[in-house]
């Protein structure tokens, strides 16, 4: 039979697989008995053998012990913010002054879906998962590094070949299902139930107990970058190409539109498959997408000039 050390090794592998696979690719490779089965023969032969423990191993996905508070974190490159359009006017004014200040047209923007979850900043280094923070002021957050491990749409080790240092920014969200089926439950056994799943996502991350985030369902989807010393390619919707060769989960909405008219379209797109979206959104974002570009338009205060978040009308909320 095989050395311990190697069958733990390969038990470690298939589970981030199978975890790949569900949680990124939306694609199972095995099923859940087996995927159960591989985890519970991983976790004996792993207290068969502590010193062979890890703690990126799939195993410790159940969650660490519960610490007295956060430790703060300094974010190297400040987690931003983004300037809010509610009418189209708004759009065609951000156009054109991009068009007056790049000298471009046509300018291509990466287009995205606003999702309404927390803003969470992950380090990895040799591509493995070591801290991660909520955006907090944009310049120091809290470390819920513990709570995050509990997320498995979050690789604890990226694929392929990851640079020495990548941050990686996004959002942490409670899927609708999840959140209606988390509040059945609360209400059947008397816990508090969450008003909507952005509450659920950000309660659920501040739990100085881990083993509790490890019970909620929450989901994470990349969006960013932050400090790396990898090179970049030239424009956004490359290095959103370049996270999911990575391992991260990218949305599938996210896409390239071009000029005001091809922003519009895609606001209009998205706002009609709004409410069939497994997860709540409250706008789409606009990024400039080619980098020289942004370097160009520069900031105002912390918000990017070349970004622009264009709301939907507020839903009206469920009566419960
Ligand atoms: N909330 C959300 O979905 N966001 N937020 C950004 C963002 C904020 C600052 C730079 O990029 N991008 C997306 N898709």
């Amino acid at each position: 039979s095989p050395k311990p050390a190697d069958r733990i090794a390969k038990l470690r592998r298939q589970l981030e697989d199978a975890n790949y696979r569900y949680h990124v690719l939306d694609d199972p490779s095995i099923p859940d008995g087996e995927y159960d089965r591989l985890l519970r023969e991983l976790e004996a032969l792993e207290a068969e053998h502590p010193e062979l423990a890890d703690p990126n191993s799939p195993s410790q996905r159940v969650g660490d012990k519960p610490s007295s508070k956060f430790a703060e974190v300094k974010h190297a490159v400040p987690m931003l913010s983004l300037a809010n359009a509610f009418a189209d006017e708004e759009v065609a004014d951000f156009v054109a002054r991009i068009s007056r200040e790049t000298g471009d047209d046509a300018p291509e923007f990466s287009v995205e879906p606003k999702l309404d979850g927390l803003a969470i900043s992950l380090r990895y280094e040799d591509g493995k998962f070591v801290r991660g923070a909520t955006r907090g002021d944009g310049v120091t957050g809290e470390d819920v590094t513990p709570n995050l491990r509990t997320v498995r749409a979050i690789p604890l080790q990226l694929r392929g070949k990851p640079p020495k240092v990548l941050e990686v920014r996004g959002e942490v969200y409670m899927p609708k299902a999840a959140f209606e089926k988390y509040n059945a439950w609360a209400a059947e056994h008397g816990a508090k139930t969450l008003a909507n799943p952005r509450n659920g996502a950000a309660g659920s991350l501040r739990q100085l107990d881990p083993r509790i985030t490890a019970q909620r369902p929450l989901s994470f989807y990349a969006y960013a970058l932050g400090e790396t010393d990898a090179k970049l390619p030239k424009t956004h919707t490359e290095t959103l190409a370049w996270l999911r060769e990575l391992g991260l989960p990218v949305s599938s909405l996210a896409d390239a539109a071009t000029g005001t008219e091809g922003l519009l379209a895609y606001y209009r797109r998205v706002g009609e498959e709004r409410n069939a979206l497994p997860f709540d959104i409250d706008g789409v974002v606009y990024k400039l997408n080619r980098y020289d570009q942004q370097r160009a338009m520069g900031f105002v205060s912390r918000a990017p000039r070349w970004a622009l978040a264009h709301k939907f009308p507020a839903q009206e909320e469920a009566t419960v």
